[in-house]
């Protein structure tokens, strides 16, 4: 199954991208985890424990898994001169500037790592000062430096999937991250799609080298000519009208209209799809946090460029003409306020639709996991004491690269 094929947020989910976590999280320290986005050390063990329960239950629903670090194998393996690019690449962008040290490195994972897919998990798990064997001797560096410190950051963020690259159609938004900890992440992606036979001729709508950020939380795919992306802490407008350009002058992309929600700015609510998802034809979980504040705006092509109006009324209704059906708002924690804060942000919210009207959940959220099943939605409910400590759902956990038309 070559190329992408994401027109929906609910038809049946065919393939999907998923990345195991794996040592980057044991890198995670109380020190880092602001700067790594992390609220918590996960317990590596029952994570990925927990990760391949989610993976059993998509293959029992006739998903195809694929993993990250199997493409970016892949892309290694067939292409043997592009694996000293790569590390030269990946080794710059973790911020070794000194030549010495990039040399050091670079032996290091090339002499060590043999196996392409050991070095592609080695690059995920970070480098630490004490595996260097460097000769402290001659290097003021290597002495006055703490005995153990990572000289390549781990990038623990990398399950989930969903951010660094999104599908939109036929097509991939390769994005521009808000952090420096996750814009490392999205080399993949430019590998995998410039060299994995399955995506080398996907059009990209955005690039990694962009200004503006984007991130893969804040874009859903309504239907094949309607898009919406979250203006959030994560994605700024800015990247939305250039986005909304590359897509328009697609002549193959059917999408004529992008719409543009305007969520509050904060961590708790870091992506739009922490606090609005799609779970059936005419069906929408959402957080009653965001009601009162948000706005929508809807953008579609205008000659060359775009235009931009301000929609007013009801989210319902908005919704409900790009829909083209009635469509019913179900909030998380079922309406009550302390419920529906602290579901959120266990991403109660967060719901991967795998055909309308079938969803999979973390069993945490109890609450609003009940509202669901009593308004007729089929529950996957998967554990997650371990993997919601990374602040992600089964949402963000995953990147479906085909769904039935
Ligand atoms: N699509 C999502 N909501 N992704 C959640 C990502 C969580 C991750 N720790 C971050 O802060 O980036």
């Amino acid at each position: 199954m070559a190329g992408v094929n994401v027109k929906s947020e609910i038809k049946p989910l065919k393939r999907v991208l998923l990345h195991r976590p794996g040592n980057e999280l044991l890198n995670l320290t109380p020190n880092t985890l602001e700067e790594l986005l992390f609220d918590d050390i996960p317990f590596l063990k029952v994570a990925q424990e927990e990760h391949d329960a989610f993976a059993q239950a998509l293959r029992d629903n006739g998903v195809e898994v694929v993993y990250l670090e199997d493409l970016m194998t892949e892309v290694l393996d067939q292409n043997p001169d592009v694996r000293e690019t790569f590390l030269k690449q990946f080794i710059e962008e973790a911020g070794i500037r000194t030549d010495r040290y990039q040399k050091i490195i670079f032996d290091y994972l090339n002499d060590n790592y043999p196996e392409n897919k050991d070095l592609v998990l080695k690059t995920m798990e970070g480098i630490n000062l004490t595996e260097l064997h460097t000769d402290k001797s001659n290097s003021l560096v290597d002495l006055v430096s703490e005995a153990s410190k990572m000289v390549v950051a781990p990038m623990p963020n990398l399950y989930f999937t969903r951010d660094n690259f999104a599908m939109i159609g036929n097509g991939v938004s390769i994005n521009r991250m808000y952090s420096v900890t996750r814009n490392r992440e999205t080399i993949y992606g430019e590998y995998i799609f410039k060299y994995h036979p399955d995506f080398k001729d996907v059009p990209q709508y955005y690039s990694r080298y962009n200004t503006f950020h984007i991130e893969g939380g804040d874009i859903l795919n309504i239907n094949d000519h309607v898009l919406a992306v979250g203006i959030s802490q994560r994605t700024e407008p800015d990247a939305i009208d250039a986005l909304a350009h590359n897509i328009f002058n697609d002549e193959t992309s059917p999408i004529d209209t992008i719409l543009a929600f305007n969520i509050p700015n904060n961590r708790a609510m870091m992506h739009l799809d922490t606090v609005f998802t799609q779970i059936d034809t005419d069906k929408f979980t959402i957080h009653p946090g965001i009601m009162g504040p948000l706005t929508v705006f809807e953008i579609t092509p205008e000659g060359e460029g775009i235009k931009v109006k301000e929609m007013t009324g009801k989210l319902e209704d908005i919704l409900e003409k790009y829909v083209g059906m009635p469509v019913e708002l179900i909030p998380c924690g079922g309406g009550d306020r302390i419920a529906a804060e602290r579901e959120q942000w266990n991403d109660g919210s967060n719901t991967l639709c795998i055909a309308p009207g079938t969803v999979c959940v973390y069993e945490r959220n109890d609450v609003t996991n009940k509202v669901l099943e009593e308004k007729g939605i089929k529950l996957i409910v998967i554990p997650s004491a371990e993997l919601s400590r990374g602040r992600g759902g089964p949402r963000c956990m995953s990147m479906p690269i085909w769904r039935e038309d």
